[in-house]
């Protein structure tokens, strides 16, 4: 594309150099600009792009978009911005056509249920035959494909990229996950949604947000950018806020439980392993029986079937479609042992989410509840004693261990877990090495038993000292169980 049709009525500050070359690519990230590509320098938590305009002009780069004064070079052409990250996104919104403007896209925020959320919405679109990509904490998705990304939401240049890829392959619709991190970072700010979900806010990402207040305007701005609806979670405090906030905006679509919301469940019936209940919507009931437990299983079967509701499909494919769903990679994952205890994997890793799992398996279990889990390294710490705490009232045992260190010391994080754990009468061990805590977890298993290992949920690596190394707990529960 022209570089002059790219810039479009962008403000800028500066232009130095031709307008008129040829621009095959955008990058920010200096190790993959190639031949005639736009080199925009974007200032990060730890580097700062202008530090290699030298090395994207040497790999290629015919334009560099920056912020600060540079140094300037023949036959290379110099926009000056007053924000990169911005510019980011105008730019790769005009380089790939406004791809957001083309599709149907729906947003997801909140602390949790996102993914789960999203998978349950794509089978329900899938059954009315309507072509779906997934982007979010498993990758991206479009078909079979699943292309596994850094982030669950990622930068406005791969997000670009990304939706023109589901263009081209006939998509209709995109689901995606919006972090809070995305939103406060400006990932999509020249993206277009047509619908807004908001499931729940907990406490998470406090290291980032710094309070809940800050963190729950992060995830509003959401409810700002749709032009369709927005569907709320009306059992939620802040969902309320949001509703009282945006009612007047865009059209709104309310779900629950315990409230009258547009959308409600009513006659809910638990089970260990799946929940029956009523979806009620303008006067239509519904049975819907789903093959994972918990409420918080119908609350995500709720929001995905509101987006459904909004988009205006027949209630039909609403049942089909949340039936057909078997589960979700790492969400409440049943491993199948042939022995008389049971493993679940699943991926919660804030308080709420891992009380959910819990609470949703404690009337129903026969024997202990064993829980192995640890907590996120250089993330969130405030959470960490509560994560203890939770454990602590709802498992008859835990096994406290590692998950992704990163940069941490792990004794360090499970020192922060102890202080929660520490306010309950449960017993514990600890064992560092993640590895050895899941087979120390299965050797030691009593009959009845359910053994699951939190916070890894679809993860197959681990991250000690900012390296990541493979590890499949599928994997190393498979093994164990060869020995048992
Ligand atoms: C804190 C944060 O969000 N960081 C994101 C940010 O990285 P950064 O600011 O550290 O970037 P940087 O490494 O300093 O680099 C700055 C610039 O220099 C460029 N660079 C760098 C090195 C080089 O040799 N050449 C070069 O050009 C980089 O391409 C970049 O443009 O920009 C990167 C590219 O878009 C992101 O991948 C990265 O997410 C990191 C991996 C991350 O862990 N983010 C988490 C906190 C996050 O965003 N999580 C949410 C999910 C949360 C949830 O589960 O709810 C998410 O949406 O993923
Ligand atoms: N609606 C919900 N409310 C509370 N907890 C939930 C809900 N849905 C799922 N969970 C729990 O939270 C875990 C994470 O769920 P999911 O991956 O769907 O959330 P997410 O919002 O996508 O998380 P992330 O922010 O890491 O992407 C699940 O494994 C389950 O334990
Ligand atoms: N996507 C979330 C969850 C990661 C879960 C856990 N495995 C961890 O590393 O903390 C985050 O970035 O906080
Ligand atoms: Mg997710």
């Amino acid at each position: 594309m022209i570089l002059r049709d790219i810039l479009g009525n962008y403000f800028t500050k500066e232009k130095i150099g031709n307008l008129s070359i040829n621009i095959v690519d955008i990058n920010h990230d200096s190790r993959k600009v190639y031949t005639d590509n736009m080199f925009i320098a974007i200032k990060g938590f730890n580097f700062d792009g202008h530090d290699f305009i030298d090395k994207a002009i040497a790999s290629g780069a015919r334009c560099i978009v920056h912020m600060d004064k540079v140094d300037i070079k023949e036959n290379v052409t110099y926009i000056r911005v007053e924000d990169t990250i911005d510019a980011l996104g105008f730019f790769s919104s005009n380089f790939y056509n406004h791809p957001a403007q083309k599709l149907e896209i729906i947003g997801i925020t909140g602390t949790n249920g996102k993914t789960s959320t999203s998978y349950y919405l794509k089978s329900i679109l899938d059954t009315a035959k309507i072509k779906t990509g997934i982007i979010g904490t498993t990758g991206i998705i479009i078909e079979d494909e699943i292309v596994k990304m850094d982030n669950t939401t990622p930068d406005a240049l791969a997000l670009n990229k990304n939706l023109d890829n589901m263009i081209k392959r006939n998509v209709k619709v995109c689901v995606m996950e919006v972090s809070s991190h995305a939103l406060e970072l400006n990932r999509v700010d020249y993206i277009d949604f047509n619908i807004g979900i908001f499931t729940n806010l907990t406490k998470d990402h406090l290291d980032f947000h710094k309070n809940m207040e800050s963190y729950f305007n992060a995830k509003l701005k959401l409810f700002y950018k749709t032009d369709g609806f927005n569907i709320v979670n009306l059992d939620d405090n802040y969902g309320r806020r949001i509703v009282d906030i945006v009612k007047n905006r865009a059209q709104l679509l309310t779900y629950s439980i315990d409230n009258k919301a547009d959308v409600y469940a009513s006659d809910i019936i638990y089970s260990f392993n799946k929940v029956d209940f009523i979806l009620n919507y303008n006067g239509n009931k519904m049975d819907i029986k789903l093959n994972t437990p918990g409420k918080f299983t119908v609350y995500n079967a709720l929001a995905s079937a509101s987006c459904a509701i909004a988009l205006g499909l027949d209630l039909s494919y609403i049942k089909k479609g949340l039936e057909d769903i078997k589960g979700v990679k790492g969400r409440f994952e049943l491993i199948p042992t042939n022995k008389d205890f049971m493993v679940i994997i699943d991926y919660a890793h804030t308080p709420d989410g891992l009380e959910n799992v819990l609470k949703a398996i404690k009337d129903f279990s026969l024997g202990r509840i064993v829980v192995v889990f640890g907590a996120g390294g250089n993330r969130d710490k405030s959470k960490r004693p509560d994560m203890g705490e939770v454990v602590g009232r709802y498992a008859d045992y835990s096994i406290i261990t590692s998950d992704n260190p990163r940069y941490e010391n792990p004794k360090s994080i499970i020192n922060d877990i102890l202080t929660g754990i520490k306010n309950t009468n449960i017993e514990y061990k600890i064992i560092v090495d993640r590895k050895e805590a899941i087979k120390y977890a299965l050797y030691n298993a009593k009959p009845k038993d359910i053994i699951i290992l939190f916070g890894k949920g679809h993860e197959t690596y681990t991250i000690i000292d900012g390296k990541t190394y493979p590890f499949d707990e599928r994997e190393i529960v498979s093994n164990c169980l060869k020995d048992i």
